[in-house]
């Protein structure tokens, strides 16, 4: 495939177009990775109301968001009324000049709309077909809608969360959406690692269910082995002492002492107190764990005789894990960041710049750089489908006046 976009020379994902029907978080999320990668994502929008995101967050212009523009970095914008005829026939045309499809409808819709795996393969042999879902689209729960709240709830991620003796808490960010969106993009990877090898395309079906209970990782097999719920431990770790949020005389920290080494320099070296790690009580962690009752306030009341900055100091010196516990504003802002180029100025029609993060991975010792900014509602439209389909402008402005899609102000 060739990509429109030249600026995607170098790009792991080069060359690689996606047609991202999905809106909200685990999809676009999905598409996301894609794009981030160099993949060239056309994102499908309704021509009214947009991704239900433009709706979401913090607004920054008329369609634009801080939810939107979290999910949607690198990606264009086209809007395509899907249930009309005529904006089938542009997705149906749009198909076989694409390599993945992804789309999150309710298990159902996307057949209903002509959008269905078995529609869309017949028109691009080897296809890449990606489907989020809720609950298992075999299963008897395959047409209830999902959000990441009702399934952190229902996979016991809830349960885990949060401080014991308090209610069930939900994690600050749509943690199963990400995860979704995470594991979806790799099932698309490794699909394409398999057409290279095969010439044949793939169903990938991912349910936000499925995914928001791998996440339960290390609890969950607890959980198994234990026959019930194990103890919520909120800052602190259920196996691990001392490792969690403490307050010094002056402020919160995290110390995270991993093992017994690192043990052994905590005691010495930071609370000088070389007398606990010879208690045969604290000497190994699975005795720290066991003791943990006696351990732990101890250790709490000496952490806050020391002021922060002291103790961060010692810790770093002896090597182990440490850190201050950063307001988001502050975190977003630091120098670490601003070093890191984490967050970066993009120019944007609407707002004149706008933060963007930046993608996380460094190749070959260079960050992979942001291509565009989040895109505007249909801000792509026009270009799009000229330079794919050819469409002369006379056609778009009908289509524009069926409402059918929107153009970009030229
Ligand atoms: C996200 C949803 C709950 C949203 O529920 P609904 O709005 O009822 O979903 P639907 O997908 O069925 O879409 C509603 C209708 O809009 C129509 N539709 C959608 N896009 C278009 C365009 N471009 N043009 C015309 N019509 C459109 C679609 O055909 C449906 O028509 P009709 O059929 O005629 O009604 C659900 O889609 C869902 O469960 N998706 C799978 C799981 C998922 O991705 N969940 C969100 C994760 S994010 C999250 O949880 C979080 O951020 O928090």
């Amino acid at each position: 495939m060739t990509s429109t976009n030249p600026s995607v020379q170098d790009f792991p994902l080069q060359g690689v177009r996606v047609l991202d029907l999905s809106r909200v978080f685990a999809g676009p999320m999905c598409a996301m990775v894609l794009a981030d990668f160099g993949a060239e994502v056309i994102k499908v929008e309704h021509p009214g109301r947009g991704d239900d995101t433009r709706d979401w967050g913090l607004r920054i212009g008329k369609t634009e968001t801080t939810y939107y523009n979290s999910m949607n970095r690198n990606k264009r914008s086209i809007t395509i009324d899907l249930q009309t005829p005529e904006g089938l026939k542009i997705i149906h045309d749009l198909v076989p000049q694409c390599d993945v499809v992804i789309h999150n409808f309710k298990t159902g819709g996307a057949e209903k709309l002509g959008l269905g795996y078995e529609q869309l393969k017949a028109l691009r042999p080897g296809l890449i077909y990606c489907a989020v879902a809720g609950y298992d689209t075999s299963g008897p729960e395959a047409s209830r809608p999902g959000y990441d709240l009702v399934i952190q709830g229902e996979s016991g991620l809830m349960a885990l969360n949060g401080e014991a003796n308090t209610p069930p808490l939900k994690f600050g960010v749509a943690v199963v959406d990400l995860m979704t969106g995470m594991y979806a993009a790799q099932a698309i990877l490794a699909a394409m690692l398999r057409r290279e090898r095969t010439g044949k395309g793939q169903l990938i079906e991912m349910a936000l269910y499925d995914c928001g209970l791998m996440v339960t990782g290390y609890y969950g097999l607890d959980a198994l082995k234990l026959g019930h719920d194990p103890e919520r431990y909120g800052n602190a770790h259920p196996s691990i002492v001392p490792y969690g949020m403490y307050e010094a005389a002056d402020g919160p920290l995290i110390i995270a002492v991993g093992n017994n080494a690192q043990f052994d320099k905590f005691c010495r070296q930071v609370i000088m107190r070389p007398d606990i790690v010879e208690d045969p009580r604290f000497a190994t962690n699975v005795e720290r764990a066991k003791h943990r009752l006696e351990l732990g306030p101890m250790l709490k009341e000496l952490i806050h005789t020391f002021p922060r900055d002291l103790l961060l100091e010692r810790l770093t010196a002896a090597g182990i894990p440490c850190g201050r516990v950063a307001g988001l504003h502050e975190a977003l802002t630091s120098e670490r960041t601003r070093r890191g180029r984490l967050v970066q100025d993009m120019p944007h029609p609407v707002v004149g710049t706008t933060p963007v993060f930046a993608p996380p991975y460094r190749l070959d010792g260079r960050r992979l750089p942001i291509r565009n900014a989040p895109p505007t509602l249909g801000e792509g439209t026009r270009e799009v489908l000229t330079s794919l389909l050819a469409m002369s402008d006379e056609q778009l402005q009908a289509l524009q006046a069926q409402g059918v899609l929107t153009l970009p102000q030229l």
